[in-house]
């Protein structure tokens, strides 16, 4: 495969930097400990036996750490990485030809692996499961299908969406793993050693305070130290303490709890319209002007996850937490349907 194969579009990581901060070994990966020493012994398992380790499928919110764990698969098995996504696939010849092309035990990287359209999704399948292509040859009565092998090889996907995968394609993933958000001393490790790659010099509590306000995510710690190292340089001589850090995020609009404007915005048009829901997601990507996606993938995994809203079948609720975050008053009144918060 050439590179120049629209399949194959180069990583996309959006500054140099990016690169430099990626763990390239499962041991320089930091948090994930379940996950890890899972992956740890089944690739072990997979060298011992010489066979192809089983499909593995990576899921949980943006910027987490499925593409970098995708990559240091191969890495620590000794296999080739190849690299596509969902939508990129357009047809199932697209799909046929990156199988065909496979090295033994290869390892495929499908991103976005829920927006795989229903004809490559089918070509996945005998490929998956049997390593086998069936193709179609001919047209009507006289049309045949022909098997041809492939060689064993690994597909790791990956989704921030689980929900939106097919039954059919999920289980024939024999690994399944979900990503958690980072804790905030994780998150720590990151940053401290985030900074010792870029060779500026921080104090412990200068990183503590950016892992705090990074919304329990690596990606978004990465990005927040950069502009941090900015910060530092332009206005502040080269040195990243706990006020530098705290006068840069709060200029960046990064609350204290790492909220950033999206998420004040969903918060606050919660309480000020919707008097604390429940607000159908629907109605709350019409007057954000979010794509439904956006919302539900990116915005209120962490919110959840911070106990600041509930779903509940009526819609998306404020918890008393995000009242008083947002420094308002909760109505005492609860309004209808909020007796699953208020305990009615
Ligand atoms: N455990 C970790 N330790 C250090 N850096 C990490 C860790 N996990 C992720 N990163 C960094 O965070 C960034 C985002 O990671 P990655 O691209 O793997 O996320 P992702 O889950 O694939 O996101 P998306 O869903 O948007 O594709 C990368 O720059 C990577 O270097
Ligand atoms: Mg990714």
């Amino acid at each position: 495969m050439t590179p120049s194969d629209p399949t194959l579009r180069p990583d996309p990581l959006p500054e140099d930097a990016d690169r430099a901060l990626r763990p390239q070994l499962l041991d320089e990966f930091i948090g994930q400990a379940e996950a890890r020493a899972n992956m740890k012994v089944f690739i072990e398992s997979a060298k011992m036996r010489g066979e192809a380790m089983d499909h593995t499928l990576f899921h949980g919110p943006p910027g987490l750490g499925k593409t970098t764990l995708a990559q240091i698969m191969a890495r620590e098995l000794g296999v080739g990485f190849r690299m596509t996504s969902g939508p990129v696939l357009a047809k199932a010849g697209d799909l046929a030809a990156i199988l065909t092309n496979l090295e033994p035990r290869d390892v495929l990287f499908i991103d976005e692996i829920h927006r795989l359209n229903p004809a490559v999704e089918e070509v996945l399948y005998p490929a998956m499961e049997d390593f086998a292509l069936d193709l179609v040859i001919g047209e009507g009565p006289a049309a045949r299908t022909v098997r041809i092998d492939l060689q064993p090889f690994t597909l790791v996907g990956a989704t921030t969406r689980l929900g939106l995968l097919t039954t059919p394609l999920r289980d024939r993933f024999g690994i399944p793993t979900r990503l958690q958000f980072y804790t905030e001393d994780e998150l720590n490790e990151i940053v401290t050693r985030g900074a010792r790659l870029l060779g500026v010099a921080a104090d412990p509590e200068g990183c503590r305070e950016i892992a705090r306000r990074a919304r329990g995510t690596p990606r978004i710690a990465g990005r927040l130290l950069r502009r941090v190292v900015d910060f530092a340089l332009v206005e502040h001589g080269g040195r990243i303490t706990r006020e530098v850090a705290d006068k840069a995020l709060t200029r960046l609009g990064v609350d204290h709890l790492g909220l950033d404007g999206a998420d004040r915005r969903y918060l606050m048009l919660m309480a000020e319209h919707y008097g604390g829901g429940p607000v159908g997601v629907e109605t709350l990507s019409a007057a954000l002007s979010e794509s439904r996606d956006a919302i539900e993938e990116v915005i209120e995994p962490y919110l959840l996850q911070q106990g600041l809203i509930a779903r509940t079948p009526r819609g998306r609720m404020l918890a008393p937490r995000a009242w008083r975050h947002l420094g308002l008053e909760a109505p005492k009144v609860p309004g209808p349907g909020q007796g699953d918060l208020f305990g009615k």
